[in-house]
């Protein structure tokens, strides 16, 4: 289990997270959906050790942790890949660098390759590729550092909608297929319905968590659940709600 308690983080003595608290239970599903500019990337750079936390606190398996750096996987909006290598090499960097045998993490890349549906791209530069084709390769890379815990950073946003669907089943895999925990951010309430276990909405700068709901309904799912299409309804109106008030 991640657990997360009282992160706080100002700008210029200005608060931009101010006091957040979740808990990620293992192979867990938490999404964060909030309004753009609330701080979002902030506090993944704060669980990642990238910045400073002035206060807070970070458990894993009831261990206190300084942060998640050597713990979690970051995937996010850009698929950064490097284009002068092929897709495999990019996907194999996080074990080239951690001087992994190229045998073994040639043998990870093609079975992961296989079932992200990238089998048979392995040598093309990622320009020659669609953008849903480098995201799954930026995916690939990410399971690649072997890490428990995945935080996504809107892994989907700049993808077009219907290459984005296809890519959320993929994010579904994360948990069903390879037993992760995982915090993401995104401003897609469909994909976070889809996706969550448990759905936290933020509120405006300072972030604080306005609302907490946990989604029992059995996955995949479906947006045209009258369920979810009714909770939908609810977060928009309360994102409208704190952007207004
Ligand atoms: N290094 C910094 N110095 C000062 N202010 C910063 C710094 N980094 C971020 N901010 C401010 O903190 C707030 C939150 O920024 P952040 O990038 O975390 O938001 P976000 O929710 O990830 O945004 P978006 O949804 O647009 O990606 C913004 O008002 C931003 O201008």
């Amino acid at each position: 289990m991640l657990i997360i308690e009282n992160v706080t983080k100002h700008f210029n003595g200005l608060p931009v997270v101010s006091d957040v608290s979740l808990t990620v239970p293992g192979n867990g599903f938490t999404v964060l959906i909030g309004p753009s500019g609330c701080g979002k990337s902030t506090l993944f750079d704060l669980l990642m050790g990238v910045l400073p936390m002035e206060t807070g606190r970070i458990q894993w398996c009831r261990k206190a942790v300084p942060d998640l750096n050597r713990l979690a996987a970051y995937m996010q909006q850009s698929d950064l890949l490097l284009p002068w290598l092929g897709l495999a090499d990019n996907a194999r960097l996080p074990a080239d660098i951690a001087g992994e045998p190229i045998k073994e993490s040639g043998r990870r890349v093609q079975d992961l390759f296989d079932r992200l549906g990238l089998a048979g791209f392995e040598n093309h530069l990622p320009s020659t590729v669609s953008g849903g084709m480098r995201q799954r390769c930026a995916l690939a890379r990410t399971l690649m550092f072997g890490r428990d815990i995945v935080l996504l950073d809107e892994p989907l946003s700049a993808l077009d909608a219907i290459t984005r669907r296809s890519l959320q089943k993929m994010l579904g895999l994360l948990q069903t297929d390879f037993n992760k925990t995982i915090l993401m951010v995104t401003h897609d309430i469909e994909e976070a319905l889809l996706l969550a276990d448990e759905l936290l909405v933020l509120t405006p700068p300072p972030m604080q968590i306005a609302a907490r709901m946990g989604l029992e309904h059995p996955k995949p799912r479906r947006m045209e659940d009258l369920d979810l299409l009714a909770i939908k309804n609810r977060v928009l109106a309360m994102l409208q709600e704190k952007r207004s008030s």
